[in-house]
């Protein structure tokens, strides 16, 4: 079965299983000359595709596919000189690559976030094999922000079915939960 457009090309053709015993590897990005380089000492978690606006996406696909690793695991090993901040207001601080584009990591710097540890990566930027697999698709409706037809997202959402990508228009209920049992605690309404 051929697709009128492509979800990722990392998932296109089926998902690749990671590996348990992965721990880690390298990220660079795409520039032929002097390319920044970041060590990443763990395995990733979380890893799923992402149609929001704001994450880097590949040319020509819908979704970006973006995991977690502990920020205290990631460290810019080459050319940290070639990464600036994509939006300085944003939550997620996207560092990318001033020359190719690509988005090497993205970390939150409020430590009263939910999710603050967490540094977002993007495992096809590594030479590495192992990575865990994508799990789920988030803010799918996003897609249309960055002009997708909305006619086809039934057959988007099929197709992320599929693949085992469960669709979702915020991040997975896993993810929702945790978040929310954050804020709680946060404001009291939980114990600690
Ligand atoms: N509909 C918006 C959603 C943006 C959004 O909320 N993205 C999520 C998933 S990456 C997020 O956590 N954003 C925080 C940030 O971008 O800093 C868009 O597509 O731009
Ligand atoms: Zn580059
Ligand atoms: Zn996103």
């Amino acid at each position: 079965m051929t697709y009128a457009f492509s979800i990722h090309p990392s998932v296109d053709n089926g998902i690749q299983v990671g590996d348990e015993d992965f721990a880690g590897g390298t990220l660079v990005c795409r520039c032929a000359q002097d390319p920044v380089r970041v060590q990443v000492d763990a395995q990733s978690a979380y890893n799923h595709a992402c149609g929001c606006t704001k994450c880097w996406k590949p040319k020509g696909a819908l979704f970006s596919l973006v995991a977690v690793v502990p920020r205290d695991k990631l460290r810019v090993t080459e050319h940290a000189e070639k990464l600036a901040v994509v939006d300085p207001k944003a939550t997620i601080q996207r560092h990318a690559c001033r020359q190719c584009g690509v988005h090497l990591y993205g970390r939150i710097e409020n430590s009263a976030h939910p999710l603050y540890g967490f540094d977002f990566i993007h495992t096809e930027l590594s030479p590495d094999k192992g990575w865990s697999a994508p799990q789920f698709a988030a803010f799918v409706s996003s897609i249309i922000e960055s002009g997708a037809d909305p006619a086809i997202m039934g057959a988007v959402r099929a197709r992320l079915k599929a693949l085992g990508l469960e669709p979702y228009d915020c991040l997975s209920p896993e993810l929702m939960d945790m978040i929310a049992t954050h804020t709680a605690k946060a404001s009291g309404v939980l114990k600690s």
